[in-house]
């Protein structure tokens, strides 16, 4: 038993952009490739680009002359884009790309670049500086956009994790107090900008259905759970830096629960809702040491790039504790791992038991003993489901399993439904911070984790392709994770 609802794709224009000229440091890594160019060419195929921009890449060392960038650019987008990469489009698009190297140490002809770019715009333009760099590099980066003057004006993009911990975090917002005003400021985390994290903002404030039963009264547990199939390839030299705590946990999964946990704020605004999730950080408990479970895969001291003696956790099941009327007595569990048996993102809100058993003794049902759940599935085409129990249709009173599914698949073909980082690059081109996270709320988050990172349990090794060490899955209790998911009924 199955429903399968899709919303009409979003029909609200927006105001015009101003004309643009957009800086990526960090243009030859990973999420560059992966996300930011094939993303700003989405934006561009789309029509939500401003009228004019340009896109410089820069990073220490250059992939060659413009040509060559843009060859690189190119190969980016027919292994990583979602949409064909078509002559018509990516000519005008390549058009306005180049690369300038910079390093900490000089950023001058970076500098010149982008006057000259501004210069050929002919008129006003706002420049956004995109730094998608590794947490060591933040510091130093954002000190010569201040000396270099490249700041001016500008809106700043800082990628996560935003330090490496306490200490680290406040000093960088310190050293960006220096240069940059708070406005110009956002400090990205892309699980905000999915469209199911949204959601929970949606479902939770825009019904009189679920909000009601959004508390400890009726929520048995919260689930936040991101295994992932991917090793660390290619990216060692960062992972071994951060690990799966820093990388995963202090930032989108703690970002994730405060979205589940936060009070219904007094409006949609940046400020109300950043007030409202700074409150959940501030209520989380202690994490106790008996609580984490950290997890190495089989095999990863022998990847490039890793110390063969590496204590670096590739996996992490935490549980979480709040302090407030609403949430008392319910665990949020945060599990995240690479090298997992399925590649997933969801939230799994699990509702308590009816009060009174009526149906417990049904010989068929009793497998599928899952309570209700609501489920929001983060993956690029998001998906939410209710599983509620019914009736099978039939003679007798039968209990089934019955996924109540949106589905929003079709709002994802091309030109409609952005993904995280498209929505979250047009959001800064917009001015706008409700999806960003505030200084405040990061450094609360170090606050509550540093104690686990400078005295972590010990790491236990894991087999490739499996759900974790056993222990993870012990931390779930009786009801288990609900990932992988039941059988149905
Ligand atoms: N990859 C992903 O899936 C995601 C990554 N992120 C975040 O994005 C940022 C970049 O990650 P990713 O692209 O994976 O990392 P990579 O290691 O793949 O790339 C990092 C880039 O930064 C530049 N860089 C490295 N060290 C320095 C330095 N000391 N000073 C200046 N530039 C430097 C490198 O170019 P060069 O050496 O030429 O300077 C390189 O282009 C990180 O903060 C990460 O947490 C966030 C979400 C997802
Ligand atoms: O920030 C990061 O996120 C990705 C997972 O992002 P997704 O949008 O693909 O789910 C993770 O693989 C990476 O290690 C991390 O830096």
């Amino acid at each position: 038993m199955s429903t399968t609802v899709a919303p009409a794709p979003a029909t609200r224009k927006t105001p015009p952009l101003e004309d643009h000229v957009i800086v990526i440091f960090g243009a030859t890594g990973d999420l560059a490739k992966r996300k930011l160019f094939p993303g700003l060419f989405h934006l561009f195929a789309a029509g939500l680009m401003p009228e004019e921009f340009r896109i410089i890449g820069s990073g220490r060392n250059a992939p060659g002359d413009d040509d060559d960038f843009r060859e690189l650019v190119r190969e980016a987008l027919e292994e990583f884009g979602r949409r064909d990469v078509r002559e018509e489009i990516w000519e005008p698009f390549a058009k306005r790309l180049s690369f300038t190297a910079s390093s900490a140490g000089d950023g001058e002809e970076l500098a010149a670049a982008v006057r000259r770019a501004e210069q050929a715009i002919g008129h006003a333009t706002r420049r956004l500086l995109y730094l998608s760099v590794p947490p060591s590099a933040m510091k130093p980066m954002v000190r010569m956009l201040g000396a270099t003057g490249l700041v001016a004006g500008a809106r700043l993009i800082m990628e996560k994790p935003f330090g490496t911990d306490l200490a680290s975090a406040r000093e960088l917002n310190a050293v960006l107090r220096e240069v940059v005003e708070e406005d110009q400021i956002f400090r990205i985390d892309h699980f905000l900008g999915k469209e199911a994290a949204q959601n929970i903002l949606a479902f939770r404030f825009a019904n009189g259905l679920f909000e009601p039963a959004w508390n400890r009264n009726h929520i048995s547990h919260v689930q936040i759970d991101v295994p992932e199939t991917l090793t660390v390839e290619g990216r060692a030299n960062f992972y071994e830096g951060t690990g799966a705590f820093r990388d995963m946990v202090v930032t989108h999964l703690f970002q994730l629960l405060g979205f589940v946990a936060l009070e219904p704020p007094v409006r949609l605004t940046p400020k109300a809702l950043h007030q409202e999730k700074a409150k959940v950080f501030d209520a989380m408990r202690p994490l106790r040491r008996d609580k984490v479970i950290l997890g190495q895969y089989e095999g990863y001291r022998g990847e490039q790039g890793v110390d063969p003696d590496s204590q670096v956790e590739t996996f992490a099941a935490i549980e979480v504790k709040l302090d407030t009327w609403r949430w008392e007595g319910v665990p949020f569990l945060l599990r995240t791992g690479k090298a997992m048996a399925e590649g997933r993102r969801s939230i799994t809100i699990g509702f308590k038991e009816p009060p009174l058993r009526m149906f417990a003794d049904d010989g068929d049902f009793a497998h599928c003993q899952r309570p209700n759940e609501l489920v929001f599935e983060l993956a690029d085409t998001p998906r939410i489901t209710v599983d509620v129990r019914a009736k099978v249709p039939g003679p007798a009173l039968e209990l089934g399993a019955a996924p109540l599914t949106l589905d929003f698949a079709d709002a994802f073909k091309e030109g409609n439904g952005l993904e995280a980082y498209e929505r979250l690059v047009l959001d800064v081109m917009r001015g706008d911070h409700t999806l960003f996270t505030s200084s405040q709320e990061i450094e609360r988050l170090w606050e509550i984790s540093d104690p686990l990172l400078q005295d972590p349990p010990a790491i236990r090794t894991y087999r490739r392709g499996s759900w974790g060490p056993d222990e993870a899955i012990a931390l779930a209790g009786k009801r288990g994770w609900r990932l992988p998911e039941a059988e149905p009924c």
